[in-house]
């Protein structure tokens, strides 16, 4: 395996406003497929804050998500990480960050009706470069394991590339971002 952070890194300190350990974190946007409540056949992740650099999240496999007779879709399951991930890197250091790189290993299948619980750790940073891991287990069973690297942004980020309407629709109705995100702070 290779060595993990592949650059040298520094462990951040939470930041000051992270959620205290065992908060249950709110969606970050309505119609985020990974969290949001308002999507229909997404993953509607739930996340909770842990000890030190962790988050735990829980992701339960429903036949929407299939892949394979029964079982979930390796793509879902990288977006379940994804979001465990990103949940992290944002909750703890409170900055918006994006996805540069993601990897999977996928150990075990994971059957539709479980939940995968994925245990995330903030391992380290290099200027704008957060490296982040997890863990995923069903019913105490590694499944899957995944390795990222996120970029911090500036909130123009999103501004400057999502699509204008939907920009707008948040612009109008900050709710749709949850709790997380502050848009006039
Ligand atoms: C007030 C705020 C509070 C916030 C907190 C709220 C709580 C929030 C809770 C929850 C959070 C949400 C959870 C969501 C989870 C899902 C996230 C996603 O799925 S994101 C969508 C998919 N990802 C993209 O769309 C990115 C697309 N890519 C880009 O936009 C750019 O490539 C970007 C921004 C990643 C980098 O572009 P550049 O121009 O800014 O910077 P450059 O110089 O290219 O890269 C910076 C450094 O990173 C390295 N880098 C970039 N990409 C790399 C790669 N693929 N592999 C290795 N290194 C890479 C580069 O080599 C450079 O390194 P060197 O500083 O020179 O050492």
């Amino acid at each position: 395996m290779n060595s993990w952070p592949p650059v040298e890194t520094t462990v951040p300190d939470r930041h000051p406003d992270a959620p205290a350990p065992d908060t249950e974190l709110p969606e970050h946007y309505a119609h985020c497929f990974g969290c949001g409540d308002s999507v229909e056949h997404g993953l509607r992740l739930r996340a909770t804050a842990g000890e030190g650099m962790t988050v735990r999240s829980r992701f339960t496999v429903t036949t929407e998500h299939q892949g394979a007779p029964g079982l979930a879709h390796g793509g879902l399951l990288a977006c379940a990480f994804d979001e465990a991930l990103g949940s992290a890197v944002g909750h703890l250091l409170r900055r918006p960050a994006v996805t540069a790189k993601l990897e999977t290993d996928f150990l075990r299948p994971v059957p539709v009706g479980t939940t995968l619980v994925i245990d995330a750790h903030l391992d380290g940073i290099a200027g704008r470069k957060v490296y982040v891991s997890a863990e995923g287990t069903v019913e105490g069973t590694t499944a899957v394991r995944a390795r990222a690297l996120f970029i911090t942004v500036d909130l123009k980020h999103f501004v400057d590339h999502g699509r204008p309407e939907d920009i707008r629709r948040v612009a109008e109705n900050p709710a749709l971002l949850g709790r997380s995100i502050d848009v006039n702070p």
